[in-house]
């Protein structure tokens, strides 16, 4: 894998621009053990970096930095050549400043040139050496790379939603499946994106890296991406290309739907509801956290399972700040509206909106077992959990730490009953 040495470029950046030491923090690594995917990304002066991944630690390592490196550059208002040119990417003695006056070779090696849409300004340049396929955010103006079939090999389409599709692609480099999604281009997607990208969790997908195509891809140029309503006008135009980690195609609808499907008496379905309820609210109680409201998060098609089979909250629909009124009235109605708090409808409301959806759908996690169960003790009581999550005034509804630590008492009430039942039959 040629990458040179980022970590010491910015390091060497760091040193003469006078930021400080470049830190790094490390995410928790996802995936199976025989598989594991690491991140770090890179901290300089306060500012946190786009993630890096890679297959060990020193690989994130160099990845982020590289991140680091690119985004610094795009900040440095550097022509969409230059950055392609690679010259701060492959040239150690080449510092970012001393690159906003450098007079850019055009008859350097163009590896690839897309005609479509290309002004001859935008010729794509490569240098040799220059790791072509590794070159990230771009978000100000149009990018004419196919990155995503140059980096990833696409493989199947894992599914399409409103706005696109999410395709399986193994990473060429990295030799790793990820999920890419790839939507038309807007403000808000990026947006969400951008929010999404700085949240690290163990039960939220995790969101690598993003950058922008000038156009969608499409395996046969009428298949999947065609059908998918948003997309089927044409492929022309902005499409964000997002990467991410790569799930179960299994969400929690499918599996509701065949918990139905099944005798009522299936004796794990009430804990294994209880298992993914308590992930769930602990993502939500992270975003929260953070300061995000995420109305569609507990929609069951939209939690997914991860490979290392934790529950993973995947599309938040439009994640918005508790304190943005204008995205909120943008985004108001994006729910799904069988899931929608009460007040969604209207203007005023906070993050408390995502417990009414929550509590719906640990009353579907649950609902079958409920009809044929015999403790109704039991039963109360999880139904006054529920009570309490779709109570119609927000401020009576519960916050996800309360829940969180009331979902833990049940599973220890819970565990207990068991252990009782067994010592019973025993
Ligand atoms: N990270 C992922 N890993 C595996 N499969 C995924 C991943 N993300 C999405 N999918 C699959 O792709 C499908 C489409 O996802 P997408 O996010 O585009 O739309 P959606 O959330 O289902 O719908 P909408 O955007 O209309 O709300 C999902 O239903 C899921 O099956």
């Amino acid at each position: 894998m040629e990458t040179g040495n980022y970590v010491a470029r910015l390091n060497e950046y760091a040193q003469k621009t006078r930021c400080g030491l470049v830190q790094y923090e490390e995410l928790d690594p996802v995936g199976p053990d025989h598989d594991r995917i690491f991140t770090q990304r890179a901290v300089l002066n306060g500012k946190v970096y786009p993630d890096g991944v890679g297959r060990n630690k020193k690989e994130a390592k160099q990845n982020a930095a590289k991140n680091a490196l690119e985004r610094l550059m795009k900040n440095l208002s550097l022509t969409h050549e230059t950055l392609h040119s690679g010259l701060l990417l492959c040239s150690p003695r080449v510092s970012p400043e001393s690159l906003q006056s450098m007079e850019i070779d055009k008859t350097t090696i163009g590896r690839r040139r897309k005609a479509s849409n290309s002004s001859k300004d935008q010729v794509l340049m490569c240098n040799s050496n220059v790791p072509f396929y590794r070159l990230n955010f771009c978000l100000n103006s149009s990018v004419n790379l196919d990155r995503f079939t140059s980096e990833y090999n696409p493989m199947e389409c894992l599914g399409s939603g409103t706005f696109g599709c999410v395709y399986k692609a193994r990473d060429k480099v990295l030799k790793r499946d990820f999920a890419v999604k790839i939507v038309r281009w807007e403000e808000k997607s990026l947006r969400e994106v951008k929010t999404l990208s700085d949240l690290s969790h163990p039960n939220i997908i995790r969101y690598y890296t993003f950058w922008m195509e000038d156009s969608g891809y499409s395996p046969s140029h009428t298949s999947e991406m065609r059908s998918s309503e948003g997309l089927g006008e044409s492929l022309k135009g902005s499409y964000l290309y997002i990467q991410m980690e790569l799930c179960d195609t299994e969400t929690l609808k499918k599996w509701i739907k065949q918990k139905n499907t099944r005798s009522p008496q299936d004796s794990n379905r009430q804990e294994e509801s209880l298992n993914i309820t308590q992930q769930i609210v602990t993502g939500v109680e992270y975003i929260h956290s953070m300061n995000e409201a995420c109305k569609k998060a507990s929609f069951p098609a939209n939690i997914l399972f991860g490979l290392d089979r934790k529950v993973k909250i995947g599309d938040f629909g439009l994640v918005t700040r508790d304190d943005d009124d204008d995205l909120r009235e943008r985004t108001l109605f994006t729910g799904t509206p069988s899931y929608m708090a009460p007040e969604q409808i209207k203007r005023n409301y906070d993050r408390k909106v995502d417990i009414f959806p929550l509590g719906l759908m640990y009353f579907e996690l649950l609902w079958k077992l409920s009809t044929g169960h015999k403790n109704l003790l039991l039963l109360f009581l999880q139904e006054q959990i529920i009570k309490s999550m779709l109570c119609e005034q927000p401020e009576d509804r519960p916050e996800a730490s309360t829940l969180r630590a009331e979902l833990e008492k049940w599973a220890q009430t819970m565990s207990t009953q068991k252990m009782l039942q067994a010592n019973a039959t025993n």
